[in-house]
């Protein structure tokens, strides 16, 4: 059964507008965040950015075929500050990684990759009534970004989720999971960023996300990465060699930033 949509030869990022035509639009996801056009923003720092998640939650985590999702069930969630003018609810958050440690981000700065790149993806929950609806509109969501390097030691919080995917290895596998959760270290200790106006980086493709991108890049590592790697795109039923369908690589190269403005927050 042929995906729609993949990051194959035939179905990448480099078809996606045959059939998803929001893909070829001015304003999508992700950039090469080239730092000599970033400007300083006062505002970004009157306004410092802010979350609070809490410490101890339920989540389910799923195997989607485009790599591992962790949906939250982001009631007490609250993302606001920095570039957002309302308090945005987190929804899940997910990765992208690739084949080997020099690739995998899906922002670049400056032309460089890092090995993956965490996303939490939240919605604009004061203007909309749900992620959908929110989903379509141009400030609907808000996307943090964290770049992830390889590091010697593990990343103790991304360990709760890696020991969950050996159950989730084939497509469309879930597994529910409370765990004591502290989405404050998958997040870097400083709060530089840069943000930009953007889209999702997978079909459809929405240009609805106000990107927050941080500077600094949180550790994986080598073992923990290539356990991302271990998830394959395909159901348990399909009947293919045990290499095949491994999910190597999910990112989406750089687009055009054009003219949008792109601004920064710290140095
Ligand atoms: O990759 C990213 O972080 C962007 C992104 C964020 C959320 C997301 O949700 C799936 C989805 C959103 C809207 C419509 C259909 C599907 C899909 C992609
Ligand atoms: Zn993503």
């Amino acid at each position: 059964m042929s995906l729609d949509w993949g990051y194959t030869d035939d179905n990448g990022p480099s078809t996606w507008a045959e059939k998803y035509p929001l893909a070829a639009g001015a304003r999508q996801s992700p950039v090469d965040i080239d730092t000599s056009k970033a400007t300083s923003d006062n505002s970004l720092v009157d306004r410092e950015i802010d979350w609070s998640y809490p410490s101890n939650c339920s989540y389910r985590i799923v195997n989607t075929g485009y790599g591992w999702r962790v949906d939250t069930y982001g009631d007490d969630t609250a993302l606001s500050g920095g570039p957002l003018s309302e308090v945005y609810k987190l929804e899940q958050f997910h990765c992208h990684w690739g084949a080997t440690n020099d690739e995998g981000s899906e922002h670049t700065v400056d032309g460089k990759s890092y090995a993956a790149e965490l996303h939490l993806v939240h919605w604009n929950s004061e203007k909309y009534s749900s992620f959908k609806e929110a989903a379509s509109q141009p400030d609907g969501l808000a996307v943090l970004g964290v770049f992830m390097e390889i590091g010697n030691a593990d990343n103790a919080e991304l360990e709760k989720i890696i020991s969950l995917i050996p159950k989730i290895i084939h497509k469309g596998q879930d597994s529910q999971a409370s765990f004591d959760l502290d989405f404050g270290s998958l997040l870097p200790e400083s709060k530089h960023y840069w943000t930009y106006l953007g889209s999702l980086t997978t079909p459809p493709c929405n240009e609805c996300v106000i990107w927050t991108v941080f500077k600094e890049p949180i550790t994986i590592s080598e073992r923990q990465l290539e356990v991302f790697r271990s998830l394959k795109s395909v159901g348990e039923e399909d009947a293919i060699e045990p290499e095949e369908g491994k999910l190597v690589k999910n990112y989406r190269p750089p687009l055009p930033l054009g003219n949008r403005v792109l601004r920064e927050c710290g140095p």
